[in-house]
């Protein structure tokens, strides 16, 4: 029984390169966001990683370091399901702005509660909170089944809907999810246990 779920943040986008609220904005990767996504796949085939079925948001980083990850596995024709349920936090009115500009007009504080606290939503955006409250049932009635059923399944996505996911698996409070940051392209492995909770995790880290 593998039961062996992979959580990989997409490669450096064009919009983190230029330092721009993103959300359900659709930039490409950058080149470095490439070789991040191929960096972690081949981390991914040297663990010994074999794939059953990969889960993806609709937006086109999440989905471009999938397939390169793919690549370099081997594993171009995955199955792959697609759902916006796993999409980056809608930020709202902060998409598309500047995240200096921005602490320049409503300060640092303001800013940082916007991005990192639980639950105060960045204005007409969503909150970690509010991500939570469609990743964390996509999770339990799409994934998790397939994990449990032995599967080894992989999730490429987004830093603040995996970290929503991240809080769930480790129990997590909305308090200490705060700190919590989720590199680019470094994926996490988690094996579960038959009552699915987590037997391990393992950051596999350049
Ligand atoms: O802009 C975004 O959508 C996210 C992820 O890049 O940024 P933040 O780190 O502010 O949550």
């Amino acid at each position: 029984m593998s039961r062996t779920l992979v959580l990989v943040r997409h490669g450096q986008s064009d919009w983190n390169l230029k330092n721009l609220f993103t959300g359900w904005r659709d930039p490409d990767l950058t080149e470095k966001g490439v070789e991040e996504a191929k960096a972690a796949g081949q981390r991914l085939k040297a663990a010994g990683l074999h794939f059953d079925l990969a889960f993806t948001s609709v937006l086109s980083r999440a989905q471009r370091t999938l397939s390169l990850m793919l690549t370099e596995l081997g594993q171009e024709g995955l199955e792959t399901i697609r759902d916006a349920a796993l999409n980056e936090r809608d930020y709202g009115d902060l998409s598309g702005l500047n995240k200096d500009d921005a602490r320049a007009k409503w300060g640092e504080e303001q800013v940082h509660i916007w991005r990192r606290s639980y639950d105060v939503p960045p204005p007409g955006g969503e909150s970690l909170k509010d991500t939570g409250a469609r990743v964390w049932p996509y999770y339990i009635h799409k994934i998790q089944p397939k994990v449990l059923a032995g599967g080894t399944v992989i999730v490429a996505a987004h830093g603040n809907s995996l970290r929503a996911l991240i809080m769930a698996l480790d129990g997590l409070t909305g308090e200490e999810i705060v700190v919590q940051e989720l590199a680019t392209g470094v994926p996490v492995v988690y094996r579960l246990n038959a009552d699915s909770t987590v037997a391990s995790k393992d950051v596999l880290s350049a």
